[in-house]
């Protein structure tokens, strides 16, 4: 299955291979709703969208790709490049590392040598990083975060409240580990301001379109293509697409890199978001969850995805220009 589908992406479309993925990921049950966050639970558990946006503007979905859940921790990939171009990569890197820990996304480890999270992509990490954005931009920090992620998905995104409010009241843990963090100096200001933002970002609300869409933002090399804006500087996005690679699934990653070969963020509101660079931003929305927390049907209509199209990126049949192709014809 090589040029074959190459061809059978020409012939009938980006769209018909996101229907066709769709329809088999569908009938995948298996997981949970998260619950930790009481308000999460209270989600459709059925709900099932998928979305593929192009660097060149086009958008193909299929199911509830238009249903709206919380980004979570899809959030860090783009809190994590929004520090790195506030602050530059040497100061973040003081505050938190790049290598991936193998941990549960909640895990309270740092890294011993140098008392940093071991990278953004786990709790730890993006609450070092959301300190960082809170000291440096003040009162101004949640707008601004707001506004980088509006202008990625090319519309005005805005937060639940009621998702807000539920984690800000009962995430003990993650306050414990701001805390910890101002201990170890990873935060050097005010530690509940730092989870206080950590929490309102991750409440951000998007669908697996806006996902898609950002996702093709970061292909594009951080502007997004409908609209033209600059949401990311060019920098930032390498560096995040690095990150996301090897850590954006947690004690997944490895598996994922085997499987699915592209930079990724899956968050417990029941999204994934992954990059094919230059090429595509895809977003899935499933909110049943796997025992590491990661979207069960998500992934496997990122399974099916990569293998239909070659979207790993050491595949060597990878055909994604031949679909954008499909466009320009
Ligand atoms: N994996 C996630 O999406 C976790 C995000 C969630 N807000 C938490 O900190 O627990």
């Amino acid at each position: 299955m090589t040029a074959g589908v190459a061809s059978e992406a020409s012939a009938y479309g980006l769209q018909a291979v996101v229907e066709e993925v769709h329809a088999r990921a569908l009938p995948d049950g298996s997981g949970h709703l998260a619950d930790y966050i009481p308000e999460l639970a209270q989600v459709s558990p059925d709900a099932f969208g998928l979305a593929v946006a192009t660097t060149d503007g086009h958008l193909c979905s299929a199911g509830d790709a238009d249903a709206p859940f919380t980004i979570q921790s899809i959030s860090k990939a783009f809190a994590y490049c929004i520090a790195l171009e506030l602050l530059g990569r040497d100061k973040v890197l003081e505050h938190v590392g790049v290598e991936p820990s193998g941990d549960a996304f909640n895990a309270i480890v740092f890294d011993p040598a140098t008392n940093r999270p071991y990278n953004p992509m786990v709790n730890a990490g993006a609450i070092a990083v959301a300190g960082l954005i809170q000291a440096h931009a003040g009162a101004e920090a949640f707008d601004l975060v707001l506004d980088r992620l509006s202008a990625a998905a090319g519309r005005p995104l805005d937060m639940d409240d009621a998702v807000y409010r539920s984690e800000a009241t009962t995430g003990h843990r993650n306050k414990g580990i701001a805390h910890l963090l101002r201990a170890t100096g990873a935060i050097r200001g005010d530690a509940d301001a730092a989870v206080d933002l950590y929490f309102r970002v991750c409440a951000i609300r998007v669908t697996a379109a806006n996902l898609a869409r950002m996702g093709a933002t970061l292909a594009n090399i951080g502007e997004n293509p409908v609209t033209g804006r600059a949401a990311f500087a060019v920098d930032a996005v390498r560096a995040t697409l690095s990150v996301m690679f090897t850590c954006g699934m947690y004690d997944y990653a490895g598996n994922w890199a085997l499987d699915v070969g592209v930079p990724a963020k899956s968050g417990v509101g029941g999204g994934i978001l992954g990059v094919v660079n230059r090429q595509l931003g895809i977003g899935t929305f499933s909110p049943r969850l796997d025992a590491k927390g990661n979207s069960a049907r998500g992934i496997r209509a990122f399974h099916e995805l990569a293998e239909e199209l070659g979207l790993h990126v050491f595949d060597p049949t990878n055909r994604g220009s031949a679909l954008l192709g499909v466009f320009r014809s």
